[in-house]
C-alpha cells in the first residue's frame, strides 16, 4: 500500500476565503471583460491564477522580515541573499532585481543585437517579448512531443538536440547570443529537463562558443523530476541535483516568486565577470542599486531564508504530489490534461474539452470564465491569447496547446480545496456542451492576454447554465 503523505507544515495564521453567490460571480465576470486576470481578488474563491508571489511565508520567512536591513546601499540583507544563492545555485556573480522580468530585461538588452536568434524550449510570454523588444526572432527548440498534451514522456520539457545544430548550422552560432532553456518548461505544463539533456545543449553550445542561460524560475520542482524519474539520482539530495544542474549554464534569469517562496523579487546571475560589470550598470538604470535592485531589504532576508526552506526534501515532494493529487482526480474523471502532471499546475486541454469550438473562439479564456462561473475557482488562459500575434503577419499565433492552468500556490490550500476544483472541473465536463465561446473586444498591442477583454459570442447563450450554484454562501 502507497502510504499517504500529510503536509510537512502545520497552519498557524489562517487568511478567510470569499465565497459570492452565482449571480455576483456572473457580475464579476461581466465586468472583468471575461478575463480572469481582471476579476478582483476578493471575488475569488480558490485562486489558482498563477504561484508567481503568491506562495505562503513560513514562520521564519516573517520572523526574517524583522532584521531586513533598509540601507540604500551595501545592505547586510543582500550579502545574506547574495550568499544564499552562490551557495544553493553556485554562480559567482548575482544582481538583485525586482522580479524575473527584469532580470530579462538586462540579459536580453546586453546579449541580443538586432537580427539575432534566441532558441527556447518553448516560448514564455515575458522572456520572448524582451529578447523581441531587442530585435531577437525566438526560435522554438523544444522535442515535438511536448506540443501534443497526451504523450507521456518523463522529460517532456527537453531541448531537441537536432533543431538546436540546425538551427548554429542555418544561422550561423554568431548569431545566436544564447540559448534559452527553461527548467521547468511553464507554457508546455511545467514539464521538466534531465540532466542529461541539460549536459548534451550545454556541450553542444560551448562546442559553437555559444552560452546557455537558464530560466531558473521553478528549478528545483525540476530537480524533483530528476530524482524521481532519472536513473542514478533517487537516492541524491535535492540540493545536489540542483546544483548539478545549474552548472551546466553560463547563467540564470530568476523570478524569485516561485522556488524562492517569496512574493517579490528576483535575480540574474552569471559566471562571466565581464557580463556581470556591465549588468550592474543596467541594473542602476532600472532595478536600483545592485544591493537592493528593486527588493527592499526585509523583501531580501525573506528570500534568502526561502532559497534554503525550497531545497528541503520533504517540501518540494509534498508540493510535486499535491498538483499530482489534483490532476489524478481529473485524470480518473477522463478529464483531457497535459500529461503527465507538471510540477506547478494541472493544464486543461481546452481544445478537446471544448471541441465545438474554434480556436479563433478562444476554447480556453471561455473555459477558466465558465470554470469560475461555476466555483468561484480563478484560473489562467494559455493559448491563442497568451500566444500573441505573429510580428511580421499581425495574424494570430496559433500554439498546438490551448490550455487552461490550474496553477497551485506553495504551501496555500490544502487538498479539501483541490477536491473542490476537481469537483467544478468535473462537472463542467459533464456539461460542456453547455460552453460557448467568445470574442474579443479589446486588444492591448503587447502580453494582450494580461488586460484584454471579451464577450460572449452568442449575446442568448449563457456560459454555463445559470441555475447551477455550486460553491454559494446562500
Ligand atoms: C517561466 C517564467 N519565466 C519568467 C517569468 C517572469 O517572472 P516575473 O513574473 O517574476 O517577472 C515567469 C513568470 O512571470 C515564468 O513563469
Ligand atoms: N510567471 C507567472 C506570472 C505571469 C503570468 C502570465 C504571464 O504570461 C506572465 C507572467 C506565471 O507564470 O504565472
Amino acid at each position: 500500500m502507497k502510504r499517504r503523505m500529510a503536509e510537512p507544515y502545520k497552519i498557524k495564521a489562517v487568511e478567510p476565503l470569499t465565497m459570492l453567490t452565482y449571480e455576483e460571480r456572473k457580475e464579476a465576470l461581466k465586468q472583468a471583460g471575461f478575463n480572469t486576470f481582471l476579476i478582483d481578488s476578493a471575488d475569488v474563491y480558490i485562486d489558482l491564477l498563477t504561484d508567481s508571489g503568491t506562495s505562503a511565508m513560513s514562520d521564519r520567512q516573517w520572523g526574517a522580515l524583522m532584521v531586513g536591513d533598509e540601507a540604500y546601499a551595501g545592505s547586510k540583507s543582500w550579502k545574506k541573499l547574495e550568499a544564499a544563492v552562490r551557495e544553493i545555485y553556485g554562480y559567482k556573480y548575482i544582481l538583485p532585481t525586482h522580479q524575473g522580468r527584469g532580470a530579462e530585461n538586462i540579459l536580453s538588452q546586453l546579449k541580443i543585437k538586432p537580427g539575432d536568434y534566441v532558441p527556447g524550449n518553448m516560448y514564455f510570454t515575458t522572456t520572448r517579448a524582451h529578447q523581441e523588444l531587442n530585435g531577437a526572432t525566438f526560435v522554438d527548440i523544444i522535442i515535438n512531443e511536448a506540443h501534443d498534451s497526451s504523450i507521456e514522456l518523463p522529460f517532456k520539457g527537453n531541448v531537441d538536440l537536432q533543431k538546436l545544430s540546425n538551427l548554429i548550422q542555418n544561422v550561423g552560432p554568431e548569431r545566436i547570443p544564447y540559448v534559452c532553456v527553461a527548467i521547468t518548461v511553464n507554457m508546455a505544463g511545467g514539464q521538466p529537463v534531465s540532466m542529461q539533456n541539460l549536459r548534451e545543449v550545454y556541450e553542444l553550445c560551448h562546442r559553437y562558443g555559444i552560452d546557455v542561460m537558464f530560466d531558473a524560475t521553478r528549478c528545483v520542482e525540476n530537480a524533483y523530476f530528476i530524482k524521481e524519474r532519472e536513473a542514478g539520482y533517487s537516492n541524491h539530495k535535492i540540493k545536489d541535483i540542483l546544483k548539478e544542474m545549474l552548472s551546466y549554464s553560463d547563467g540564470c534569469t530568476m523570478s524569485g516568486k516561485k522556488d524562492c517562496l517569496v512574493n517579490i523579487g528576483g535575480f540574474l546571475a552569471m559566471n562571466d565577470e565581464d557580463l556581470y560589470a556591465r549588468s550592474r550598470e543596467l541594473v542602476v538604470v532600472y532595478e536600483g542599486m545592485p544591493s537592493y535592485g528593486g527588493m527592499s531589504g526585509r523583501d531580501m532576508e525573506a528570500m534568502a531564508q526561502g532559497i534554503y526552506e525550497s531545497i528541503d526534501d520533504h517540501y518540494i515532494s509534498h508540493r510535486i504530489e499535491q498538483v499530482r493529487y489534483l490532476g489524478q482526480q481529473l485524470i480518473d474523471a477522463d478529464v483531457p490534461i497535459v500529461r503527465p502532471v507538471g510540477g506547478h499546475a494541472v493544464y486543461l486541454d481546452a481544445k478537446q474539452f471544448l471541441p465545438h469550438l474554434q480556436q479563433e473562439e478562444f476554447p480556453a479564456q471561455a473555459l477558466a470564465a465558465a470554470l469560475y462561473l461555476d466555483s468561484g475557482v480563478r484560473a489562467m488562459e494559455r493559448g491563442i491569447i497568451s500566444a500573441g500575434r505573429n510580428k511580421e503577419t499581425g495574424e494570430h499565433n496559433k500554439p498546438r496547446l490551448e490550455l487552461v492552468r490550474l496553477t497551485i500556490p506553495r504551501r496555500v490550500y490544502t487538498n479539501s480545496h483541490m477536491d473542490v476544483v476537481a469537483d467544478s472541473v468535473i462537472s463542467l465536463f459533464e456539461k460542456r456542451n453547455q460552453i460557448s465561446g467568445l470574442r474579443m473586444d479589446y486588444e492591448p498591442p503587447t502580453l494582450r492576454f494580461f488586460n484584454a477583454r471579451f464577450s460572449p459570442l452568442s449575446e442568448n447563450q449563457e456560459l454555463i447554465a445559470a441555475e447551477e450554484n455550486v460553491v454559494s454562501t446562500q
